[in-house]
């Protein structure tokens, strides 16, 4: 899956992925009436004010773009009915041909860990038959409790041909409370960083790069810098750029000298870009063309860093 990645970015030309992270209020109200009209105020309503939400960007967007990361906390609000919606929206962007990145963060005792792997990139088996749960093609895992820890999703990226990003830095404000402290004179985020080359070394693509990702922040560059040459096979999701702060110029180091090996992440700016002053002209009922406009600039903004 690491390799189609690198496919879609090089086809695109765009190391970009748009969050699809959607809240209520963002769903325009044209989508909520059409929703709460069917449904009623209800779970499943809201659940299917999402789902439309998300079909509209992605129709607008997917031919412009390598990948999708859903949050699934987003949908959880909306409980069952939320995670249909998740679902919903985790298969139309498969069928558009789009690398799909669930961020769950997960992570726990192994044999819960592979529990997790099997519900999200895996098959779980019922009596004869085998079925796959939510099915993305990469996932987003916690490493704090180890490589016991981790090493279930590991094996199932092997025997599915999935992926997943480990957090190595967060983009958050608090971050540093853990990530950086340090031991034997190293960061721990930078030790997280070791491992997740470790972790990665059995699972390397064609493309040369390793089905064990990482995730750093956009808001702590310099680390990105250092964490890029730790972990030179594996690649960055970079989260924070945009509503955190974080900026192109910043996020040059985070690629590999083939323009390769970073994939940034924007959620909130791309998908309620219509309730920015610099998009408010498209309107709500046009919110999928700001979204599609809001990812031209994105686009044309990271790659202006990378070739200067
Ligand atoms: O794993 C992530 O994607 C993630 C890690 C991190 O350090 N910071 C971070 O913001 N994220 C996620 O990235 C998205 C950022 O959203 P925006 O700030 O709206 O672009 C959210 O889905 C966060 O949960």
């Amino acid at each position: 899956m690491i390799d189609k990645l690198v496919k879609n970015i090089q086809k695109t030309n765009a190391p970009i992925v748009v969050g699809l992270d959607p809240m209520l209020n963002y769903v325009p109200e044209h989508i909520q009436k059409a929703a709460f009209a069917e449904y009623g105020e209800t779970l499943e309503g809201a659940g299917e004010a999402i789902w439309q939400f998300n079909k509209g960007i992605v129709d607008a967007t997917y031919d412009l773009i390598p990948a999708v990361k859903p949050q699934i906390a987003m949908y959880e609000q909306f409980g069952i009915e939320g995670l249909k919606a998740f679902k919903k929206t985790v298969d139309y962007c498969k069928e558009k041909g789009l690398v799909v990145i669930g961020d769950i963060k997960r992570g726990d005792i192994g044999s819960t860990s592979t529990a997790y792997a099997v519900g999200h990139i895996g098959k779980v088996q019922v009596g004869s038959k085998t079925y796959a749960g939510f099915d993305e093609d990469f996932i987003t895992v916690n490493p704090y409790l180890g490589t016991d820890g981790i090493k279930p999703f590991v094996d199932v990226c092997k025997e599915e041909n999935k992926g997943i990003f480990v957090l190595v830095k967060t983009s958050n404000p608090s971050s540093g409370e853990f990530q950086d402290r340090l031991i034997d004179g190293r960061p721990l985020y930078e030790i997280v960083g070791d491992m997740v080359d470790k972790w990665g070394s059995d699972v390397v693509g064609e493309s040369g790069y390793s089905a064990v990702g990482a995730v750093v922040g956009a808001t702590y560059p310099e680390m990105g810098k250092v964490l890029r040459k730790v972990m030179p096979k594996s690649f960055i999701l970079v989260p924070g750029y945009g509503a955190q702060g974080g900026k192109a110029a910043d996020l040059v180091h985070y690629f590999n000298e083939d323009r390769l090996g970073a994939i940034v992440n924007s959620s909130r700016g791309i998908i309620a870009a219509y309730k920015q002053d610099k998009y408010a002209q498209f309107g709500a009922e046009n919110y999928a063309d700001a979204s599609r406009q809001a990812v031209v600039d994105m686009i044309e903004d990271i790659n202006g860093a990378l070739d200067a």
